[in-house]
């Protein structure tokens, strides 16, 4: 094969793999040589040589072989460092890799020749753009991350992204890193958690070697911190992060933060450090909505699918899961590997019953501890009538119906006895709510309007 023939497979693989993946991924390839059946490409960065045999390798091997050759296997080599800039980018996110890694800047040369290699572990690669899912709760988080990671001015600077547990800020996190890197390999990237910040700031100044510590944090284009509410009430750990940003966004460098709250909520932190924060762009990744916490759990059946071949989740298994289990994506995930390792031990489908038997205690905690005046609230303004007229004496249809479903969902929602329901409707006696509750049980078979308001009235109860 010679670098024309590559060059007439390179653009056959354009229409295969879409533009931008072409120009992204396939164009940067540099044909090396053919023999014994390895292809060798030379690419700009490892990281780049990862992503492409990941995502590319089946076409390109296709594409190659149906041109004649004989191709079994890809392989890439780093460019030579003297001819372009490796900058890996580093990901240091538990202390106990950090202790690990070595000692910072002792024997750091200057500033331009420092490479971020050494600071070990890897960012995550199942945390990018791609296999985030984006709806109506994190569309900004989401929108703001992907300007800021497809370069161009600084427009936001720093870019500082809150909200609660496993809500996908360091997905987000690591998914622009990623595509920073992909596009700007010169760039020198560093991501860390707030954490392994103090952790070298006190290695530093315990190896009297402040110097580096600031050569090390003041050279890079871009530097990304998660939980940066870590530091705050540490003084000394705060005072030199005051000086690294500032230092930063005064070059024109891009900062981006994470944090569990936003910045004036932080407790401890201090008040310059606050203002700094708001300066740029604030985001909040909100708590998931059921459609996004449904489509996430969609998006990772393919590559659970791939773990546990052979099994299948049944109708209304991630439904259940995503009206369920409401607060983080975290416990989400937990439930559908949960579900697939039963799956498989099984030798069954997960069903709906399999699924509630083996979440038991997930589905349990999330039960939706809802009270008879949330529900009679909620169900009033569902159906547009007053509330005195929900719980009155009216006996036409058009307020008995949304009564008595009221007083089905109070006696499926609340733990509460019927007397004790039917002293909340107006003091009327249990029988009329065993009754109310009989006709909707019926009437939820034959109309599926009923149907249909008691699964909206429950999501609204339920989800958020
Ligand atoms: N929108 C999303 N699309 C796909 N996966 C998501 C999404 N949001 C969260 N996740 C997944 O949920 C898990 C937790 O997310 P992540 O680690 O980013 O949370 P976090 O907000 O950083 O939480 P913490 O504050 O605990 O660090 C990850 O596996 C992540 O991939």
């Amino acid at each position: 094969m010679t670098q024309e023939t590559w060059g007439a497979v390179r653009e056959q693989l354009k229409s295969k793999v879409g533009h931008n993946n072409f120009a992204a991924w396939i164009e940067p390839l540099e044909f090396s040589e053919l023999r014994d059946g390895v292809l060798t490409f030379v690419v700009p960065s490892n990281f780049m040589g990862n992503w492409v045999d990941r995502y590319f390798r089946d076409s390109i091997l296709h594409e190659v072989n149906s041109n004649g050759h004989t191709v079994r296997r890809l392989q890439y080599r780093v460019r030579d460092a003297a001819n372009a800039p490796a900058t890996p980018v580093a990901s240091e996110t538990a202390p106990a890799k950090a202790a690990a890694a070595p000692p910072p800047a002792k024997s750091a040369p200057a500033a331009k020749s420092v490479t971020f290699a050494e600071t070990g572990a890897k960012l995550d690669e199942r945390f990018t753009f791609s296999s985030f899912v984006v709806g109506k709760p994190n569309e900004l988080a989401h929108a703001a991350a992907r300007r800021v990671a497809e370069g161009g001015p600084v427009s936001f600077n720093p870019l500082f992204m809150y909200g609660g547990v496993g809500l996908g800020k360091t997905h987000l996190m690591h998914a622009m890193a990623w595509e920073l890197s992909a596009r700007r390999p010169d760039l020198r990237i560093l991501y860390l958690s707030a954490e392994k910040f103090m952790y070298r700031f006190v290695q530093a100044l315990r190896d009297r070697d402040m110097m580096g510590f600031k050569e090390l944090f003041r050279s890079v284009d871009v530097l990304m911190v998660d939980d940066i509410q870590f530091i705050a009430g540490k003084e000394s750990t705060q005072e030199e992060f005051f000086h690294t940003f500032n230092a930063l966004v005064d070059q024109g460098k891009q900062v981006i933060l994470s944090a569990d709250c936003a910045p004036g909520d932080i407790e401890g932190m201090e008040q310059r450090i606050v203002s700094r924060l708001q300066s740029g762009l604030v985001v909040d990744v909100h708590p998931t909505s059921y459609e996004l916490r449904l489509g996430i759990l969609q998006s990772k059946c393919g590559p659970f699918g791939q773990q546990f071949p052979g099994v299948t989740i049944g109708d209304g298994v991630l439904e259940l899961l995503a009206h369920r289990i409401t607060g983080n994506v975290r416990v989400l995930e937990g439930a559908l590997t949960r579900l697939y390792a039963h799956g498989s031990f099984m030798h069954r489908e997960v069903d709906l019953d399999l699924a509630q038997e083996c979440l038991r205690d997930l589905l349990r905690q999330s039960d939706v501890r809802v009270t008879i005046d949330e529900i009679q609230r909620k169900v009033a303004d569902h159906f547009n009538i007053k509330l005195s007229d929900l719980l009155g004496p009216k006996r036409n249809r058009q307020f008995a119906r949304p009564r008595q479903m009221a007083m089905y969902l109070a006696k499926h929602l609340t733990e509460r006895s019927l007397p004790d329901i039917a002293r909340r409707f107006g003091g009327r006696d249990h029988t009329t709510i065993m009754h109310g509750v009989k006709k909707i049980d019926q009437l939820r078979i034959e109309d599926r309007q009923i149907e249909e308001d008691l699964t909206m009235l429950k999501r609204a109860l339920g989800g958020n």
